[in-house]
């Protein structure tokens, strides 16, 4: 029976092995991670992380040819296939700090499976790395070698959160990037072998090392400058009375365009694209390309514009202060669907908001109150470290409750910011959330979701991104 090991048991390591063990039911998968809570969540009832579809096939497939352990050498030196999925966050110190990507994980898990292997294996990079990874990965697996072949393969992940289990089902292409060596192009048929038990061969690209691990970094910035691109047209439809969703339709009619992936927004978040596009940028530096570093960068700083954008409309709608206002936040995950808040844009509105004596009350239906809290009093780039070296949370934070339900985070409040699309947002009832708020009472609708004419039937005074401004808030300037 073919091996599988997958280092790394987090948002991709998990799913992306519960697909390959149901899919394969001759390969037995087993993914290891460091973290005793993590694996100790995967084998237990409540998954560590929030998956639509995932429980059902973890239930199916655990104990059967899916394992999860800590026994991170034992599996690694009987595995043939070891998948590395470990965090490649945004370096917070030193050279490149941030910008490039840190690699001690990923550099540890290769020094590791160097000291343990007996045997050939084919080293899978799952993470998203730097272009040219591998050379060096390459390098630190073959060091002490004892007549052991490692080759290695770039198989970057294109998952998006939320819709995770769909997209491994069902995904658009897998990329599969190795040496031009008949050893090279052997793992990549074994490898590609996994694959075609569920996905079309003619959605499974082969390409060189370098171009593999490059494509993941060019289609997160891709994704990423879209939604930028759209997020500075929406400063340009309030600036005009143009209609930001009226605008992204027209231009995605545009068979050479596409309509996806075209929703203004308060802005990115996410573990990945600030990550990848900042890494992008610092290979771009390194390799002496300033212009085509800064012209990433400024994805990057559209993105934090649409934010700090957001935030100052607020607070100049609500009389230029928010001091002491009960402000409710609804959502506080980077989008529907997941419980992950690294990179949430809620993260920098909150902290703005507080900036200006605020008082929040947080609701969103799969964060906790400790998650929150500690991420509103995490440094930048801090949270996407393994969870067990992050610092500890503080237990709270004056100024911010967090909450069991979206009537009660409104309740008495003057303003309501929307900060995630979760669909429960758009069927609230709206006259209870009206009659139960001060007066004045705004809504903020960072994600574009509410009926706003319905909205200001109500009373509310609405801000939607990108839409025609209310005539109240027309005439409050909005920036800083
Ligand atoms: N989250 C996504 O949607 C997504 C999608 C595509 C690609 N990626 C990339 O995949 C990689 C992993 O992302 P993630 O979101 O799954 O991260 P994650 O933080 O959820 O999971 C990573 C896991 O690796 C473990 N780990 C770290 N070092 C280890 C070691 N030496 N040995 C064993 N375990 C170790 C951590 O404890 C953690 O549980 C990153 O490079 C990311 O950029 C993420
Ligand atoms: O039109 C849009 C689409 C998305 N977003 C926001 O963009 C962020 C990222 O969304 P999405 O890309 O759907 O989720 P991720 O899980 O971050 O997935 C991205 O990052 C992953 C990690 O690299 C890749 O694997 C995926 O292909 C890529 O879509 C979220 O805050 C969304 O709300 C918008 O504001 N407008």
């Amino acid at each position: 029976m073919v091996k599988i090991c997958c280092i790394g048991a987090g948002y991709v390591g998990g799913p992306t092995m519960a697909v390959i063990a149901l899919k394969c039911p001759d390969i037995e998968v087993t993914v290891v991670d460091i973290s005793t809570q993590r694996i100790n969540g995967w084998n237990s009832e409540h998954l560590p992380i929030y998956e639509p579809g995932l429980e059902e096939v973890v239930k199916e497939c655990r104990g059967r040819n899916l394992f999860f352990s800590t026994d991170v050498e034992k599996h690694v030196a009987q595995a043939d296939i070891i998948f590395v999925s470990v965090n490649t966050p945004t370096k917070t110190h030193g050279l490149g700090a941030g910008k490039a990507a840190d690699l001690t994980y990923w550099e540890s898990a290769a020094r590791m499976i160097a000291d343990v292997s007996k045997s050939d294996k084919i080293v899978v990079e799952k993470s998203t790395v730097p272009v040219k990874t591998a050379e060096a990965i390459e390098r630190i697996l073959t060091h002490s070698r004892k007549g052991i072949n490692f080759t290695i393969l770039s198989n970057p992940e294109f998952l998006a959160e939320g819709t995770a289990m769909k997209d491994l089902f069902n995904p658009d292409r897998v990329l599969i990037g190795g040496r031009e060596t008949p050893e090279g192009q052997k793992a990549i048929e074994t490898l590609r072998d996994v694959y075609a038990n569920w996905v079309p061969m003619e959605r499974i690209i082969c390409t060189n090392l370098w171009s593999a691990e490059l494509s993941k970094l060019a289609a997160n910035a891709f994704l990423a400058q879209r939604i930028s691109s759209v997020n500075a047209m929406s400063a340009l439809c309030e600036a005009t009375g143009a209609d930001v969703s009226e605008v992204s339709h027209s231009v995605g009619t545009d068979s050479r365009i596409g309509p996806k992936f075209l929703n203004a927004s308060v802005g990115f978040g996410g573990s990945c694209f600030q990550k990848d596009i900042l890494n992008l940028v610092y290979i771009c530096e390194c390799n002496g390309l300033p212009e085509v570093a800064n012209y990433w960068k400024q994805v990057i700083k559209v993105n934090d514009y649409q934010k700090s954008r957001f935030v100052n409309r607020v607070v100049s709608s609500m009389f230029n202060t928010v001091s002491s206002k009960k402000i409710a936040i609804l959502g506080f995950a980077f989008k529907k669907d997941t419980g992950d808040t690294r990179e949430t844009p809620a993260i920098d509105v909150c902290k703005g908001l507080l900036g200006d004596r605020a008082r929040l009350s947080i609701y969103d239906p799969q964060v906790t109150e400790e998650q929150i809290m500690k991420d509103l009093s995490m440094r930048k780039f801090d949270k996407d470290h393994p969870a067990h070296l992050q610092p500890p949370s503080p237990t709270s934070i004056k100024q911010v409750s967090v909450v069991w339900d979206a009537y009660e985070a409104v309740k008495d409040a003057h303003g309501v910011c929307i900060m995630t699309e979760w669909d429960e947002f758009k069927k609230l009832d709206y006259q209870k959330v009206y009659d139960s708020m001060q007066k004045p009472s705004f809504v903020f609708d960072g994600r574009n979701v509410v009926d706003v004419d319905m909205l200001r039937k109500i009373g509310f005074i609405v801000y939607s991104i990108g839409k025609p401004l209310d005539p109240w808030l027309r005439d409050m300037p909005a920036v800083a």
